[in-house]
């Protein structure tokens, strides 16, 4: 069988060393020896982490992936175009396909499915998400006949070690930035780290198979890390907590039912049910005692919910070319035997066809941290604030005295619309001297 890499970059340069290193322990797991057709690239003499044996580099990543010889597609170039033209027309000319591209897949992923359907190709995008981490195939197969309620990552290595530093070694968010780079976690514009697009593109995809419904970028939610401060991490540790960048999917039940098992035992024969789905990325404070605040440094983790298997987690690696490479091959292994065996792999599942619910109709519990006067009605004149929003108040606590007096409210559950108006509101109030900090809470109890 013969395969054509597209883009030898961080990612394509690893997976070419390993097509070329595990040549023999890959024809005896397939069945068929695998021979790199061809590597396409954009200058033939850019400087490579890998040396490519001669003939191979080419510029010419249409005729490419058009070649009769060719029968698999791996695609490392990343972005929107022209990675989307040439994974349809690798589909036109029957190929099957692997990607690495959450970007494309979040944006556009209903045309690469269909495209693969009409081709009767497979269509495999492990190394997508959280890098070398096995999560979609567990939830495309393992969990096929589970019902997933929730799934909680933390899906980018950059925020994930800024925001460890920030709490471990009480790094600034700029200083913590620095050293990601310096380290190579970070892209050189780490916009998309840093703002959470990179993150809300693989809890979309999270969500989609989750939730066998289709979840695109722009449904997500986003906040990114810029806002969160040195208070806002010692606010966390105060209350036994640690801020993370949170890609949070979850099924909502439909109004008048009362639990998600509820809203989707009632699933019609076309399979949709009355469930709605909330897919949103921020941080959050979560309590050291849950499983994803032990995850370090830039490693990542899934965090999956589901009716009959209960908590599960996925932990390792999420970032890096030699992981993310290790992703790639997985899938090529499983698309190359598909091939020779004159079978796909499951396609698309989105049947369930659910709504994405807005951020304000989205339930959360939030943390804030006021600054008040330290008189007599203050704490009474807050507690109103909050129950004017109808938000419940789970826990207070006052710290400092005169000038330094701060009260730090934890609420319970409440959609995200009353959480907002609630700190607006206290934001309004005389007594109030600064809301010095907000976050949304997660991984506790109601
Ligand atoms: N680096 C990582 O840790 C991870 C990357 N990914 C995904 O893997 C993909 C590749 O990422 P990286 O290797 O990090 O990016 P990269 O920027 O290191 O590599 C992309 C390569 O594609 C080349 N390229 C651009 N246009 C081209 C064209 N028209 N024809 C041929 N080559 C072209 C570029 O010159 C570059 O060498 C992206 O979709 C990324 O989101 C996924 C998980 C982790
Ligand atoms: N920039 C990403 C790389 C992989 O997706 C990250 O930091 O996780
Ligand atoms: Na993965």
């Amino acid at each position: 069988m013969k395969v054509a890499v597209l883009g030898c970059g961080s990612v394509g340069s690893q997976v070419v060393r390993l097509l070329l290193e595990q040549a023999d322990d890959l024809e005896a797991r397939v069945g068929a020896r695998i021979e790199i057709a061809g590597v396409a690239v954009r200058r033939l003499n850019a400087p490579r982490e890998i040396e490519v044996p001669d003939g191979l580099l080419t510029t010419d990543s249409a005729g490419l992936v058009a070649r009769d010889d060719v029968d698999l597609v791996i695609e490392t170039i990343g972005g929107i175009e022209p990675a989307r033209s040439l994974i349809l027309r690798a589909f036109e000319h029957g190929k099957s396909v692997v990607t690495a591209n959450k970007a494309l897949l979040a944006e556009d992923g209903p045309t690469l499915f269909e495209a693969a359907d009409k081709a009767e190709r497979d269509l495999y995008y492990e190394a997508a998400v959280a890098g070398a981490i096995p999560i979609l195939r567990p939830l495309r197969e393992s969990l096929a006949g589970d019902r997933v309620t929730r799934v909680l990552g933390i899906v980018n290595g950059t925020t994930n070690f800024i925001l460890d530093k920030m709490d471990t070694a009480g790094s600034g968010f700029n200083e913590a930035l620095d050293e990601a780079q310096e380290l190579g976690y970070a892209e050189a514009d780490p916009t998309a780290d840093v703002e959470g697009f990179d993150a809300a593109a693989k809890i979309a995809i999270l969500a989609s198979l989750a939730f066998h419904t289709r979840v695109t970028a722009a449904d997500v939610h986003r906040e990114g890390i810029t806002e969160v401060t040195a208070a806002d991490v010692k606010s966390a540790q105060e209350m036994g907590s640690v801020v993370k960048l949170l890609g949070i999917a979850e099924l909502v039940p439909s109004p008048g039912f009362e639990t998600v098992a509820s809203a989707t035992s009632s699933t019609s024969g076309g399979g949709s049910d009355q469930g709605g789905v909330s897919v949103r990325v921020h941080p959050a404070m979560i309590p050291r005692s849950h499983p994803l605040a032990s995850v370090r440094e830039a490693f990542n983790a899934v965090f999956v919910e589901s009716e009959a298997a209960g908590q599960l987690m996925f932990y390792g690696p999420g970032a890096g070319g030699s992981p993310t490479a290790s992703a790639v091959l997985g899938d090529l292994v499983t698309v190359a035997r598909n091939r020779l065996a004159g079978t796909r792999g499951a396609g698309e599942s989105a049947y369930a066809d659910r709504r994405v619910l807005p951020m304000g109709e989205t339930v959360t519990r939030y943390h804030v941290a006021i600054d008040v006067d330290d008189r007599a009605g203050v704490l009474a004149a807050v507690a109103t604030a909050f129950a004017d929003h109808g938000v419940s108040i789970q826990t207070v606590r006052q710290e400092g005295r005169g000038e330094d007096a701060q009260l730090v409210v934890v609420s319970h559950a409440a959609t995200d619309a009353q959480l907002s108006a609630t700190v607006k509101a206290l934001r309004e109030m005389d007594i109030v001297r600064e809301v010095t900090s907000v976050m949304r809470v997660e991984g506790g109890d109601e």
